[in-house]
This record gives structure tokens, C-alpha cells and sequence, in this order.
């Protein structure tokens, strides 16, 4: 029969039918085997537990209880053994955590009225299984890192890093100084939960903006270190991701590494290996004559663990990206997966599949947690995803790991989560370029359906599809909303749910147009013509009113497939029944007054955000390398004056390398004067002669390093 257990197991056999499960069980090795098992399990058994019933027997390797399976339990860390059958069951770990992960499968196969006979030997594939809440953006709150803890214990992840780039206690500029007492308070009783769920705490330092090579900062780094040992944690990170200049030297990186490992992590009995981010953290970025992974590789002391983002940023793992990596380190890697983060594209939420890494990497990695998006309950998706992957990459299927998620996460409404998750997974364009499936189903019918369309013939069965699921959308969009089975949930995507719905409902009124057009009606026409604009006005609307932040602000829905499908049946019907009736009926709007140019690498693909008299470039959340003779150049597309431009390089010292002029064609350029504000900000103006071209150059002979905080120009 079909047995489900998250995640998969290595090995499960059916030993025989199913067997009606014991009113009553009587529990064997409670005394010796691994406490937070014992209390998982018999919190689950409740009063089915007594002195007669069938015996269960629980224990570690070792253990009285399980002595007589010890050769059938498995030698890998975490591995288990688990048995049902007529005579008794038996929950073997070859650790205490092997231990509790048999709890945790038997918990899935007990139902109130039968057991499968069967033997299961499980073990994961990577050591290292989990999260690092490792984003830009709001931390998560402390009521959503309890449910995920929770949600690990379930998913057998035994990782949570602790590093909320925006936390001022672990960047800059408190790293130094003691979490307040209230903050404290609440990292112990994370610490707490996490043990109960087998999760080891991780807590991470940010350091590297600020820190000086001195032993008074070596000492504060200690002391914070004592410090959360204090709150009860046991494993510690350094992060030096994201940083320029002092912070950023291997070699000072690694002597004060080295000191931690010697200095804490190795006297205290009880601290796992010590895990850094290095501040060459990707491929891309690895540069062999700076010489810094090579120092990493060859004087870090080899029980530290090395974090890894892959070839990119934000990239898939392969199995040749972590055998580079391992040679430059002289270690395995400890992948630091940046996905579903969404930190970079924050008007997106990615509820899509997990996907594209390698099933052959486990070989040559130690660890592999994921970067999450600020929404701590919708990151669940990927989350449960990963804990599939990471435990038994070989049998991982991105798509029936996916549905079990969603059935996991969301078991009274699945079918419209499925509906609502499958529209809401592309970021769309962005700096990173990196890009996920969307509405894959519906695809290949919308492309048909255009093409038809425009050339003058369609598949009225095409044209039924797309009601249909413009329909599931909209219905999808009203069930969620009233949806109480996970109110954490629906909260943090509402604003998305406002936006499908309106979706729905313009993808609906877009056809009725189509029709209405073909049909000469041309007063229901004009009455869906009016509707879907409107229902576009208030899509504007909810975009300024939900989610604001300074980099992405706005909610974007099923940007990839849907939206563009709506607006290319609602721009071809318009034009059509302009042309048939003589009038003029102004299309929606989705004009784009200005073109990006640029030699900086890392600035190619940036975004832009247009808004109806500024050009917002996406600020970059990494530390970007300007070359000399580094120009970044705004094309508009007509003259204009620009009363007023603003750049936020973050930088204290020096500015004149920048240079910032305007240009009528492209050719002739004039300097615009800079001021620098109190905050260090660049602002400009030219109100002389209306230009085309703006562009901001690095005129000095050296390469900088500045964070993109802010770069707008204001045109009228
Ligand atoms: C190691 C690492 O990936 N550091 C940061 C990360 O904090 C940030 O969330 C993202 C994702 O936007 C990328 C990096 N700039």
C-alpha cells in the first residue's frame, strides 16, 4: 500500500498486511533512550500507553531495549531502524536523534485503526539539514520561529541558523553588545524549543561592517559568544557576507576564526563545530589572485565549516560547483541555499517547486540550509521541500514533494493553495536574474490561445481553459481569504490574495470583452472595458497601499503568464474594436520611459521601478565592485529637465571619484554638480536645458566598493 512518511525514507518493506492497532501499548527503554523522544512519543500515545498492551520498545544503539536489532539499525549519524509487526514495535536510533526521528515516522503511520507491518532502516544524506534565517527585511517575529522549529521537529531538519541581517544585536551596530533582557529572554526559550525538536540553534554574528582587527573586538565577539551561551546556545556562526574593506581580509578573518575555535568552541564540551560565511561566498565572486579561499582552504582550522552559496548568488547547486569548491577549501561545503529568499524581488512571494539542485551532491557537502523569505509561514513550502531533498536525494520528486507540502501546510484549502502557488512562483526580472517556473500548466493553452487569437482563429476549447482558470483563480483568491485552518498564513500572503482575485476577475472580464468584440455588442463592450480597468486601478491601488519597503514595494501576482495574458487579450480586443468603430480608447498603460546602460557587471540586469515622474533604480543588498571607468547611464525617452537626482553610496570617505553628467544625445556631455547631504547622500539637479541621457561614472583610477543604496532621478 501506498505508505507516505516526510521525508521519503531510504528503505521501507511491507512485512504483511496491515495489522488493527493495540488498544493499549506497553513501553519498553522509557529510562535509558533519548528523553525528548520518550516525551514526543508518549505524548502522542496519550493514555494508549500502560503497563499491558503490545511492547514497544525504544532505545539507542546500545540500549537494553533494542538490544536484539542492534545489527539492523543503521551506522550513519541520525540513521534509525523502525519495526511493526504483531509481536511488538521497535523505535531504534543509532543516536538519541535517530531515536526521535523513529518516533517521528511512527507517528506518521500510526492510524486510530490499523498499522502497516513494516521495517523501515532510514539515515539522512546530508549531516547538516535546516534554515539560515539569513535575509534583508524584517526578521521574523518570535511567535513565527517557534512554529518553525516546530515545523523542523516534524520535517527532521536539525539546523536553524539564527541571522536576520536587519537584527542590530547581530550585525552592526550592536554585535558587540548583549541582547536586552526581553530579547534574551526569548532566545532561550528558542533555544528550549529547539532542543525539544532535536533542532540545533544556531546563533550567528554579523561583524564585518565595522570590526577592527583589534583584541578589543576579538574580546567583544568572545564575550557576546559567553554571552549567548549563557541563553543556552551551543552552536555559533560567524557571517562575513556583504562586507568591504578591513572586515573583508582572509587572512584577519581567519586568525580571529581560528582563535574562536581554539578559545571557545574546542574548551567548552558541549559547542558543535564552529560554521563561517566567508566574504567570498559564490563562485562568481571568487577571485584566485586575491588568494582568499585559498586561505580559507589551507589555515582555517579544518573543523570549522565553510558556507557556500553555490556559482551565483543566488544559484542551484551542482555536483560540479561543490567539487570546486570543496578543492579551493580543502573541505566539504556547507550550502548556504539562497532560495526562497525573496529579499531582492520583495513584491513576489515563491510558492513554487524545489528544484534544479543536484541529487549527487551529498557527497561533497556537510550541510545544506535555505534562506527563506521574510514570510516565515509561506516559506514552509520550500522548506518541507528541502527537508525531503536534503534527507534522500536520490528518491526526491520536486513535484510529489511539492503536493505533500502543500497538503502539509494547507490540508483543508490545498486545491486552492495549489491554484494560488502555482501563479505565485517566477520573481520576474531582477538583478540576480535567476528565475523559477510559473503557471507551467496553463502555459502552453495561453501561447496557443494568443497566437490563435491574433492570427484570426482560436480554439474555442482554448478559450473555455482559460475561463475555467481564470475562474479557479478568482474562487481560489475568496476561499483563502475566509481560510482559518492556518491564519499566520493567510495573513502574510493577503495583499497577494487581494491581487489574485482581481486577477481572476480581469482575466474573466478580458474574454467577455473578446467576445463582445467579436459579436459587434458594443455596449457590453464598453461596460467590460470599463470594468477591467477599473479592476486595473485598484491592482495600482492595493500596490501602494501593502507591502512599502525601499526596494521593492508593491504586491505582484502571477507576473510571469497570467498578467501579461490578460493584458494582451485586453489590448488586442481593445485595438480591434478601435478599428471596426472608428474611436480611440486609450490602452492600459505599461509604458517603460527609460533604458538602463551600463559596464558594471553586477549592475546589468538591475531593475528599474518607473513611477510617473522618477526612475528608482533597485537598490543592491550586496556590496558592488565599480571599476574605474565604471558608468551606470539612464537613456529616457524624451527631454526632460531633472530637478532632482539622489545616490546613496554608503560610503564615508571619499566621493570625487563620482562624476555625474547629463547629455542631449549621448555625446556631448555636461557635469552636473553634486552635493553631498548630512547622510552623505549625492544629490544633483540640472533645470537648464531639457537632456535624454543621465549617467554616473567612476572617473577615479581605482575600483570601488559601495553599497547601491539609492540612485533616483527626478524628470519633469
Ligand atoms: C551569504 C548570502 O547569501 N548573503 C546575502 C543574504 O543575506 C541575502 O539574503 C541574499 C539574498 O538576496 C544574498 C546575499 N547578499
Amino acid at each position: 500500500q501506498d505508505i507516505q512518511v516526510q521525508p521519503t525514507p531510504r528503505q521501507i518493506t511491507v512485512k504483511g498486511e496491515n495489522m488493527a492497532t493495540p488498544v493499549t501499548f506497553r513501553l519498553e527503554g522509557e529510562r535509558e533512550a533519548n528523553p525528548r523522544a520518550v516525551k514526543l512519543l508518549k505524548t502522542f500515545l496519550g493514555d494508549r500507553l500502560s503497563s499491558k498492551g503490545l511492547p514497544l520498545y525504544l532505545g539507542e544503539k546500545g540500549d537494553r531495549a533494542v538490544q536484539s536489532r542492534k545489527r539492523q539499525i543503521p551506522e550513519q549519524p541520525e540513521g534509525y531502524y523502525l519495526e511493526i509487526n504483531p509481536k511488538g514495535i521497535t523505535l531504534a536510533g543509532n543516536d538519541e536523534r535517530g531515536t526521535y526521528y523513529a518516533v517521528r515516522t511512527f507517528m506518521q503511520l500510526f492510524r486510530d485503526n490499523h498499522l502497516p507491518q513494516v521495517e523501515i532502516r532510514d539515515y539522512p544524506d546530508v549531516r547538516f539539514r535546516g534554515v539560515v534565517e539569513g535575509f534583508y527585511g524584517t526578521p521574523w517575529s518570535h511567535e513565527a520561529r517557534l512554529r518553525q522549529l516546530r515545523f523542523y521537529g516534524e520535517n527532521k531538519l536539525n539546523t536553524y541558523i539564527y541571522g536576520p541581517k536587519d537584527d542590530p544585536y547581530h550585525s552592526s551596530p550592536n554585535w558587540r553588545k548583549p541582547y536586552p533582557a526581553k530579547d534574551a529572554a526569548r532566545i532561550a526559550e528558542l533555544v528550549k524549543v529547539a532542543n525539544e525538536n532535536e533542532v540545533d540553534f544556531v546563533w550567528a554574528i554579523h561583524p564585518g561592517l565595522d570590526i577592527r582587527w583589534e583584541t578589543s573586538d576579538r574580546d567583544s565577539l568572545m564575550a557576546k559568544f559567553e554571552h549567548m551561551y549563557d541563553l543556552g546556545v551551543r552552536s555559533f556562526a560567524v557571517f562575513f557576507d556583504d562586507i568591504s574593506g578591513e572586515g573583508a581580509k582572509a587572512d584577519r578573518q581567519v586568525e580571529l576564526l581560528n582563535y574562536v575555535d581554539d578559545h571557545f568552541v574546542r574548551v567548552k564540551p558541549d559547542v558543535t563545530p564552529l560554521i563561517v560565511c566567508p566574504t567570498e561566498y559564490n563562485k562568481d565572486w571568487a577571485r584566485p589572485e586575491s588568494g582568499y579561499l585559498a586561505t580559507i582552504g589551507t589555515k582555517l582550522n579544518p573543523s570549522v565549516e565553510v558556507m557556500w552559496t553555490g556559482d551565483r548568488v543566488i544559484s542551484e547547486i551542482t555536483r560540479e560547483g561543490v567539487e570546486w569548491i570543496r578543492e579551493q577549501i580543502k573541505r566539504p561545503s556547507y550550502i548556504w541555499w539562497n532560495f526562497p529568499v525573496s529579499d531582492y524581488v520583495r513584491d513576489h512571494v515563491l510558492l513554487g517547486e524545489v528544484y534544479g539542485n543536484g541529487k549527487d551532491i551529498a557527497g561533497s557537502i556537510s550541510g545544506f540550509v535555505a534562506n527563506p523569505m521574510e514570510w516565515a509561514e509561506a516559506s514552509k513550502l520550500a522548506i518541507y521541500c528541502v527537508a525531503d531533498y536534503t534527507w534522500n536525494m536520490q528518491s526526491y520528486d520536486r513535484s510529489r514533494s511539492w503536493h505533500r507540502a502543500i497538503r502539509a501546510i494547507m490540508p483543508e484549502n490545498a486545491e486552492a493553495f495549489t491554484v494560488f502557488a502555482r501563479h505565485n512562483s517566477d520573481l520576474g526580472e531582477n538583478v540576480h536574474r535567476f528565475r523559477r517556473e510559473e503557471s507551467v500548466e496553463i502555459l502552453p493553452v495561453a501561447e496557443r490561445f494568443m497566437k490563435g487569437y491574433q492570427e484570426g482563429r482560436y480554439d474555442e476549447r482554448d478559450f473555455l481553459a482559460l475561463q475555467e482558470e481564470f475562474e479557479r483563480v478568482a474562487e481560489a483568491a475568496d476561499l483563502l481569504l475566509v481560510d482559518n485552518e492556518n491564519e499566520a498564513l493567510i495573513e502574510e500572503i493577503t495583499p497577494w490574495l487581494h491581487q489574485f482575485k482581481i486577477l481572476g476577475d480581469a482575466g474573466r472580464e478580458a474574454l467577455v470583452m473578446l467576445k463582445a468584440e467579436e459579436r459587434g455588442d458594443r455596449e457590453l463592450f464598453l461596460r467590460k472595458y470599463n470594468h477591467v480597468k477599473a479592476l486595473r486601478k485598484r491592482s495600482y491601488e492595493l500596490e501602494r497601499q501593502f507591502n512599502q519597503n525601499p526596494y521593492q514595494p508593491g504586491v505582484k501576482t502571477g507576473t510571469t503568464v497570467l498578467q501579461p495574458l490578460v493584458l494582451g487579450i485586453f489590448t488586442e480586443a481593445t485595438e480591434r474594436f478601435n478599428r471596426k468603430n472608428g474611436m480611440d480608447l486609450p490602452l492600459l498603460a505599461d509604458y517603460l520611459p527609460c533604458k538602463l546602460t551600463t559596464n558594471v557587471p553586477q549592475l546589468e540586469h538591475l531593475p528599474l521601478q518607473v513611477y510617473p515622474n522618477r526612475v528608482h533604480l533597485t537598490p543592491l543588498l550586496e556590496v558592488v565592485k565599480w571599476p574605474a571607468g565604471g558608468y551606470l547611464q539612464l537613456e529616457l525617452d524624451d527631454l526632460y529637465r531633472i530637478p532632482g537626482t539622489r545616490m546613496n553610496f554608503d560610503v564615508k570617505g571619499d566621493l570625487s571619484w563620482g562624476v555625474m553628467e547629463v547629455s542631449v544625445d549621448g555625446e556631448n556631455w555636461q557635469v552636473v554638480t553634486l552635493t553631498r547631504d548630512a547622510r552623505g547622500r549625492l544629490n544633483g539637479k540640472w533645470e537648464d536645458t531639457p537632456v535624454k541621457f543621465v549617467r554616473f561614472t567612476n572617473s577615479g583610477k581605482d575600483e570601488q566598493q559601495v553599497y547601491l543604496r539609492e540612485f533616483y532621478v527626478v524628470f519633469s
